[in-house]
């Protein structure tokens, strides 16, 4: 498959081993940086990589951050996106099986190398399920489509 990367300079750290992990188990692996130390806004990664992946040019992406939590708002942002932060194998499976994550957002601070492999592996390996879980995801896009914030009282 064709994987996404982005970080902000707080995930700088983790890119390189990130990336070669990704190619490891035999996906392309296509990196929209930072590749530096110097601040950037997590937001605008965020968007680039979201974008990709809704627009169909990558098929899933995996974002880094300091705590994963704002690469993971502003990745939701965008439509199609179903973004989720994982701290653990098995929030990994079941945001893939029963959420159809396809953005994986980790943390540079709280979780170390090994373990954002191995939440990597597994994520990349999970397959959506059907059934309940599609037609719940489904209503996820329904309300994508249909809902407008000015309806709110
Ligand atoms: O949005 C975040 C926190 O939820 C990201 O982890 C960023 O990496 C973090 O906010 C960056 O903080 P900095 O103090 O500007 O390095």
């Amino acid at each position: 498959m064709k994987i996404g990367f982005g970080n902000d300079h707080r995930g700088f750290e983790t890119r390189k081993s990130i990336i070669g992990f990704i190619k490891q188990l035999g996906h392309q692996c296509i990196d929209f940086g930072s590749d530096s130390r110097n601040p950037v806004d997590y937001t605008d990664i965020a968007y680039a990589v979201s974008t990709s992946v809704a627009k169909k040019e990558i098929d899933m992406a995996v974002l880094v951050c300091s705590t994963g939590m704002g690469m993971c708002i502003a990745a939701n942002k965008v439509k199609g996106i179903r973004a989720t932060f994982c701290m653990d194998q098995m929030s990994a499976e079941i945001s893939r099986h029963h959420n159809h994550s396809n953005v994986l957002c980790l943390s540079a601070d709280l979780e170390d190398e090994n373990l954002m492999h191995k939440i990597i592996e597994t994520w990349l390996k999970t397959k959506t399920g059907g059934g309940r879980h599609k037609r719940r995801v489904d209503k996820i896009r329904e309300i994508e489509e249909c809902h407008d914030p000015r309806e709110l009282k």
